[in-house]
């Protein structure tokens, strides 16, 4: 079976390197003529599926924006998951879950488990409990050709009390993850199935990024005030395994498809001008 890594790459490749968020904040469903129901959740995603499900590379639904409508979005969720696959897009699930192993085991079976109505190709995992306490998704991901993309340096302005403060050793808690993390990518080629998220927003912080072997996913562009110039600050020598990703700044170009797709594109070509080809 292909591993995470190998799958993404080869879609980084071929569609070009981009994530593309679908976030139904109730602003962008009321701006595409909407109503903030469940009804609109489905119009608004089946939408999306369609400009973007057979052209990006990676597609990364987030939860909370389904997960506020009750079981129904989460059927919403599930739905635009078989969609999205049918389309071709990789799907990584903004999830960010985390808890003690236990716990983490049945996170892993609910997104990494092929048999489960929620299987994802990715989800996002938060370290906050230990990168160590992540084991059972990183265990049943490699088992299923899965992926799990680690908080690292987040883009929001908070992240950064938490995540460069020093732990005892004198590393900061987001270098400790980002080694963690580069252990478990070892010897993998062209790329690793383990991530990291570092915000485009977080400037040049000095963390060494260059052995982490698996992609680094960058949000904070478009809507956050990150530009695909501040990869550079940001990545430094790491460039080649960034994976831009955008929500708002291309979803508030719909409802119409063919302006979808070409606020995509746009993103797209700005990213490329700043990224290594691969
Ligand atoms: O550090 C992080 C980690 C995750 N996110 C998520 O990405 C999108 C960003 O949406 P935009 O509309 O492009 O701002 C959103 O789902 C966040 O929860 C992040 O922004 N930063």
């Amino acid at each position: 079976m292909e591993s995470f890594g190998t799958r993404l790459h080869r879609a980084m490749v071929e569609r070009g390197p981009l994530c593309v968020g679908i976030d139904p904040h109730p602003g962008l469903l009321a701006r595409w003529g909407l109503a903030d129901d469940v009804q609109g959740l489905d119009r608004f995603t089946r939408t999306v599926v369609e400009a973007l499900g057979d052209r990006v590379a990676v597609v990364k639904p987030q939860s909370a924006f389904f997960e506020r409508f009750g079981s129904h979005g989460v059927a919403i969720l599930e739905s635009t998951i078989r969609q999205l696959r049918d389309a071709g897009s990789l799907v990584l699930l903004d999830v960010k879950r985390g808890d003690i192993g236990s716990t983490v085991s049945a996170y892993a079976s609910a997104y990494l488990d092929p048999s489960s109505p929620m299987y994802v190709d990715a989800v996002t995992a938060s370290p906050y409990l230990g990168v160590g306490s992540l084991a059972p998704m990183f265990e049943l991901a490699a088992e299923h050709g899965g992926g799990v993309f680690v908080l690292a340096l987040t883009s929001n302005p908070e992240g950064a009390s938490v995540q460069q403060a020093r732990a005892a050793d004198g590393r900061t808690v987001a270098q400790t993850v980002i080694d963690e993390i580069s252990q478990l990518n070892r010897g993998a080629t062209p790329l690793g199935s383990f991530g990291l998220v570092v915000g485009a927003t977080i400037g040049d912080t000095g963390h060494d990024l260059t052995g982490v072997g698996g992609p680094l996913l960058a949000p904070g562009l478009g809507a956050q005030g990150g530009g695909a110039a501040d990869l550079r600050t940001v990545f430094g020598a790491s460039l080649a395994s960034v994976l831009p990703s955008y929500s708002r700044e291309v979803l508030s170009a719909g409802p119409d498809v063919a302006t979808l797709r070409a606020a995509a594109d746009r993103v797209l070509a700005d990213c490329r001008a700043v990224l290594p080809a691969l």
